[in-house]
């Protein structure tokens, strides 16, 4: 951070452009940048809050639990729009580890108990203030609790879908997984076998 060891940020005003489903502002401020100039800058930022995610492993099947689903964003950019995730979900107030609980056993019928944290990523920095929280746990594909496939009340309508992990990988280079989250868990999978092959 040296060169910007001097820069400052002063907010000037905080705006919303959009409060609909989400939260879309603009936000104006006196930028003094690395070279000591001042200048009055905006930027839009979209707020949908905060999220989680988690890599469901089974070790005997060598497997990973994704669900697919419509998403619309991906839809309007000339993807078909039915992605395969990671199990995700928004974190509604709760702490990040309730959060994630509660939505694999939503969106997939494995109730896990013991979920790991990894690591925490922004997901789209210059445009939208999300966070998200990235967690792991094993699974017994024999052992699900419920069907899950989301919650039908929100119109959540989702194909749980287990996928074998060398498979996944290979989803990656063919372009079948495109999901930031899903490729960042994959790969830390990947990284991790060893430790993997002794849970
Ligand atoms: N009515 C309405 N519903 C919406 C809108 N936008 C999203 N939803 C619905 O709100 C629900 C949110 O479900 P969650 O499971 O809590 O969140 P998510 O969409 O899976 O989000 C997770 O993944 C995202 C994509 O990677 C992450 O961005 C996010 O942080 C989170 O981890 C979904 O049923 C979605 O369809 C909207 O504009 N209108
Ligand atoms: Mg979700």
């Amino acid at each position: 951070m040296t060169k910007f060891r001097d820069a400052k940020i002063e907010i000037l005003r905080d705006e919303t452009l959009s409060n609909h489903w989400y939260h879309l502002r603009k936000v104006t401020f006196n930028y003094t940048g690395s070279d000591g100039r001042a200048e009055e800058l905006t930027r839009e930022v979209y707020d949908s809050g905060n999220g989680a995610t988690i890599l469901l492993f089974d070790p005997k099947r060598q497997s990973v639990i994704l669900v697919r689903q419509f998403r619309m964003p991906a839809h309007v950019n000339g993807h078909s729009g039915w992605l395969l995730e990671t199990p995700a979900g928004l974190l509604d107030g709760e702490n990040a580890t309730e959060a994630i609980r509660r939505e694999a056993m939503e969106e997939t019928g494995y109730d896990v108990h013991d979920v790991t944290f990894l690591f925490r990523s922004f997901t789209s920095p210059g445009s939208v203030t999300e966070t998200l929280d990235f967690f792991f746990a094993i699974i017994d594909g024999e052992n699900r609790a419920g069907e899950g496939g989301g919650q039908a009340q929100e119109s959540e309508d989702i194909e749980v879908v287990e996928v074998k992990l060398v498979d996944a990988m290979a989803m990656i280079e063919s372009g079948e997984i495109c999901d930031a989250k899903t490729i960042m868990l994959l790969q830390w999978a990947m990284l991790n076998r060893e430790k993997l092959a002794d849970s």
